[in-house]
């Protein structure tokens, strides 16, 4: 996958990009990342590339030139590719969403300023995301966010595939509790059924435990979600034993 940054502060992206499972990705050739800094096509000598609000207003909007000679000069080479803005106006970003875009083939990030974009830009974006209903001062974090989010899913990018299978198979609910070594750290024993070996009845645990966690501290993501017999059953448990 090719991922395109368009931002006014590259600079940001230096630590995220390139530490840790991103820039291991990136080295193994399933991930290219290029940060695009629009101030580059500002066509003035000072490089403005915003300007006072139309109609008057609080501080300065972003030009729509610079950002758009920009995405034209680095358009993508794939037809499977997205342009997405951030911004608090965009559709909350989901799991559902990083599976979607995962499948893409080039994602661009186009990371605002100030006061925000000239909305004409929006004729030159696919979709608008926001990762949380809060307002930051650019861009660049949601950008991180999603590339993180999404970059994981791409095969390869976690050694452990089945990891991911693993989320789907929970797709929808918290993830159950983990435990690793010691068997007893200060007392605190791993529940008997992991070290069983009994993998049907570890699986039946997860999924009670990942009931459990959903229903008490997520409830909302229950509404809709596609139980099985097995799954209500389970819930039924829970809720008796928490005495709900
Ligand atoms: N919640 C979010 O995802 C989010 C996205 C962007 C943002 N701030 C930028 C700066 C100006 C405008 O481009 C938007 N804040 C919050």
């Amino acid at each position: 996958m090719k991922i395109r940054i368009f931002s006014l502060f590259p600079e940001m992206f230096e630590g995220p990009l390139t530490a840790s499972l991103l820039g291991k990705a990136c080295d193994k050739g399933i991930l290219s990342i290029e940060v695009v800094n629009f101030r580059d096509y500002a066509l003035d000598k000072h490089r403005h590339v915003d300007d006072t609000p139309y109609g008057g207003g609080q501080g300065m909007v972003l030009m729509p030139q610079p950002l758009v000679d920009a995405l034209e000069d680095h358009a993508p080479d794939s037809a499977n590719s997205e342009v997405i803005l951030l911004s608090p106006q965009g559709k909350p970003f989901s799991q559902a969403d990083a599976v979607r875009l995962s499948k893409r083939e080039d994602l661009a990030f186009v990371c605002g300023h100030y006061e925000g974009f000239d909305e004409r830009i929006r004729h030159f974006v696919d979709s608008e995301y926001s990762i949380g209903d809060y307002v930051l001062t650019g861009g660049e974090l949601p950008a991180m966010v999603m590339i993180d989010t999404i970059a994981r899913l791409i095969p390869g990018v976690i050694k452990e595939q089945a990891s991911y299978e693993e989320d789907s198979f929970f797709q929808g609910l918290l993830e159950y509790p983990q435990y690793t070594k010691p068997r007893d750290y200060r007392g605190m024993e791993v529940p008997e059924v992991l070290l069983s070996g009994h993998h049907a009845n570890i699986r039946r645990w997860q999924k009670k435990e990942a009931l459990r966690r959903t229903w008490q501290r997520r409830p909302d993501l229950l509404e809709g979600y596609p139980f099985s017999a097995e799954e209500e059953a389970l819930l039924q448990a829970v809720q008796d034993e928490e005495g709900s």
